[in-house]
């Protein structure tokens, strides 16, 4: 069983109030004393925020713990160091929390999983509507900032793991008794989460596929990797098979876009936020195994602009590729790129059929 950290000691920044100078001294008494800013380009990057982000340089006198200047000091706190390897940006607009609170539609007694809650400013969002939170965060040190912050809240449950080696299933199970002995009702869960850009895809991967376990996602990824989910317009540059897999199993739609300016550090490119609604297994295609049915729609992609027909013959001989697309109205010149969800699904069930219909002759 994985690790479960429960919350020990109430908020551990307070207010900030305690003599905050100006930004840019604070932003240089930083530089040249902490491990906070590294190095300079993550310096000029700070300072690059408080430059193009003038709603977060009025905030200075602001005791909002998950400002700016509450993200900073919860950070400068115990010496934590925003990890780049761990896509630690943290969200510094609370409107944006609200956000994704809204757009996942979060109602009192809610169950969420939310993936890093890194010092828990979207945590805290969740919990104000009521939700109790199941916090699945990789760093120890955020782990046990998040665990004190939450402490005397009741709602949130700590996990300090990987979430791409958490085990879901396991790991839901126990919850559920725990929710059950603490007479929580349990009921499918919502996925929120602003997610560290690196694993946004291997992230969808593992959750979409479980509508048994969880009914929605709403996160806040990377704008292009937004694109790439959620485009269906064969032909569209950002088409490709994460595009189909994430129709398959969800119905998910672009909710706006974030500015880079929102985040501490400052990240290279902007977000989004994307919903997901999560699809029950009978309301997914018709296909006689979804496994071999992405083998087949994998090695279409594997290079995008070679006919169907070339590409798919490493699995099938060539006429009966030829005679399948023709059955399905497709041209047998036809590109991965060209086709529909329901063309694969049509042309993947006549590969199938056509299997059944021709047995391999072992004799
Ligand atoms: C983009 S930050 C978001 C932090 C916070 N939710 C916010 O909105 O400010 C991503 C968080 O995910 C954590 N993280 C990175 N990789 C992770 C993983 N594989 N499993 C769980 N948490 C991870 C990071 O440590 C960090 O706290």
């Amino acid at each position: 069983m994985s690790t479960l950290i429960r919350t020990s000691t109430e908020l551990l920044l307070g207010t900030v109030s305690n003599g905050f100078r100006s930004f840019q001294e604070e932003a240089t008494r930083l530089n040249a004393r902490s491990p906070l800013y590294p190095d300079k380009h993550l310096r000029l990057r700070v300072l690059a925020t408080e430059r193009a982000s003038p709603s977060l340089s009025r905030t200075k006198k602001s005791s909002n713990k998950d400002d700016f200047h509450g993200t900073l000091h919860a950070l400068k706190s115990k010496n934590r160091v925003p990890k780049k390897w761990l896509g630690q940006h943290y969200m510094v607009n609370n409107e944006i929390n609200e956000k994704l609170v809204e757009c996942a539609n979060i109602q009192k007694g809610d169950i969420v999983l939310e993936i890093g809650p890194g010092t828990g400013s979207l945590t805290n969002s969740l919990v104000e509507a009521g939700a109790h939170v199941i916090a699945v965060e990789k760093d120890p040190a955020m782990a046990e900032l998040i665990m004190e912050r939450f402490q005397d809240s009741g709602l949130v449950e700590v996990v300090n793991e990987d979430f791409m080696k958490w085990r879901i299933r396991t790991s839901i199970e126990y919850f559920r008794n725990h929710y059950s002995a603490k007479g929580i009702p349990f009921k499918q869960i919502k996925v929120v989460s602003n997610l560290p850009f690196n694993i946004t895809t291997p992230v969808v991967k593992r959750i979409l596929p479980m509508g048994d376990i969880f009914s929605s996602m709403v996160l806040l990824l990377q704008d292009e990797a937004a694109y790439r989910l959620i485009d269906m317009s064969p032909q569209a540059s950002n088409y490709r098979s994460i595009s189909l897999f994430v129709q398959f199993f969800s119905v998910a739609q672009y909710e706006m876009k974030v500015s880079r300016s929102n985040f501490f550090p400052r990240p290279n490119v902007d977000g989004a936020i994307i919903s997901f609604n999560i699809k029950s297994a009978l309301d997914y295609p018709s296909v006689s195994s979804t496994k071999s049915f992405f083998t087949l729609v994998n090695m279409a992609f594997a290079e995008k602009r070679k006919m169907l027909r070339n590409s798919l013959e490493h699995k099938h001989p060539p006429a009966k590729i030829r005679n399948a697309l023709k059955s399905v109205n497709l041209d047998e010149t036809a590109r991965p790129a060209e086709l529909t969800l329901d063309q694969f699904v049509a042309l993947y069930n006549a590969l199938d059929a056509s299997k059944e219909n021709h047995p391999v002759d072992c004799t």
